[in-house]
């Protein structure tokens, strides 16, 4: 080993520690998609040397509004062990705090060492964006055009970027249920962003519609929704949660990107009684098809197993810039 650090290899070494602006260097759409799409097809082949994931275990935070979401999962195929550790709050209007706050533990699973600690919000933001847009490339029409996104924040960011990155649109709107928010949100990014006074005008006529707020009702109603439009529904992630109406969940064709934590998690299809058709694995796989001519619903809960494959590559890639040095 002479030559070659072994700080993040040796059993007993701490572990190394990767935090936001680091992973945030290392970790880039084109690189992280393609290994989200192949995980995701991995994780519905039910194979247990490929993924084993279970549905996320949660604690309430009752005094502060929220819940801590423990997320472990194991590639043994691909050697990868980890789990997240997510706090995600109902933060009232006036909280300056963030609604998601993650870690992510990378382990040896033939040791058990602990190879490396992460921030896990710029994963949490990237992997969910990420796979939202492999839902988009999968389920809208070809020719889209006009993409809306639905609330302003951290995921609507990630998504925004992940969106204008991969796919071509030619018209971006925006709507957040505070007008200041949306305006500061158009500031921040590089493009042009149409500001939308309401969720209607916002998302008629538009192809792909994206739900990232932290709204506990619907925000989203089927009647202005198009048909054949594809909604990636990334919100509402507890039982009693929503942000589509019941007339879009009935109306749609629903994808996930686990069943089991769809029915275990997401208000819109628990309260709606509505049946997940199939998960985005099943379409990669090609067990299940893609309903691009028809409306649909890509209902995103997040899964350990996103953030196990983004974790694994920022640290390949900063094991690769530590080699360089
Ligand atoms: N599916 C997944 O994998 C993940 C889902 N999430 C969820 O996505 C949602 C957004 O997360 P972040 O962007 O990090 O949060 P954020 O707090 O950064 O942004 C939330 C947005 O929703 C808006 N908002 C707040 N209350 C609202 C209401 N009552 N009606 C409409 N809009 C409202 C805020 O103004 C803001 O624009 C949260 O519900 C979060 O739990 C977050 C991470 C992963
Ligand atoms: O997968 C994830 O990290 C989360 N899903 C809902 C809130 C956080």
């Amino acid at each position: 080993i002479s030559g070659k650090p072994v700080i993040f290899t040796m059993a007993g070494a701490p572990p190394v520690i990767i935090w936001e602006r680091e992973v945030e260097s290392l970790l880039h759409y084109k690189e992280l998609i393609p290994r989200l799409e192949e995980a995701l097809g991995k994780f519905s082949s039910r194979d247990s040397v490929e993924v084993i994931q279970p549905v996320r275990s949660t604690v309430p935070l009752q005094k502060h509004n929220g819940f801590l979401g423990l997320m472990p999962t194991y590639m043994e195929n691909d050697g990868v062990l980890s789990t997240k550790l997510v706090c995600f709050y109902n933060r009232g209007a006036g909280s300056t705090l963030p609604s998601v706050s993650a870690t992510v533990l990378l382990l040896d699973p033939e040791s058990g060492h602990m190879k490396a600690v992460m921030d896990g919000e710029a994963i949490t933001s990237m992997r969910t964006a990420g796979a939202s847009e492999i839902s988009a490339k999968l389920l809208m029409r070809p020719g889209a055009e006009v993409l809306a996104i639905l609330g302003t924040g951290q995921q609507a960011l990630s998504h925004y970027n992940a969106f204008t990155e991969m796919l071509s649109f030619k018209e971006v709107r925006v709507w957040n249920h505070r007008r200041e928010g949306a305006e500061k949100f158009c500031r921040s990014v590089s493009g042009p962003v149409t500001v939308c006074g309401s969720v209607e005008e916002a998302v008629r006529g538009a192809d792909v519609i994206v739900t990232v707020t932290r709204s506990t009702e619907p925000v989203l109603c089927g009647r202005w929704v198009k048909p054949g439009a594809h909604v990636a529904a990334v919100g509402a992630c507890r039982p009693d949660w929503r942000e589509l109406d019941d007339s879009l969940m009935k109306e749609a064709v629903v994808y996930a990107d686990s069943r089991e934590g769809a029915m275990a998690e997401s208000g819109d299809v628990i309260l709606s009684g509505v049946e997940v058709f199939a998960e985005l694995g099943d379409v990669i796989n090609g067990i299940k098809p893609a309903y691009r001519e028809k409306t649909t619903v890509f209902k995103s809960l997040g899964m350990g197993v996103e953030d196990a494959v983004a974790a694994n590559l920022v640290y390949e890639q900063w094991k690769a810039k530590a080699y360089k040095l």
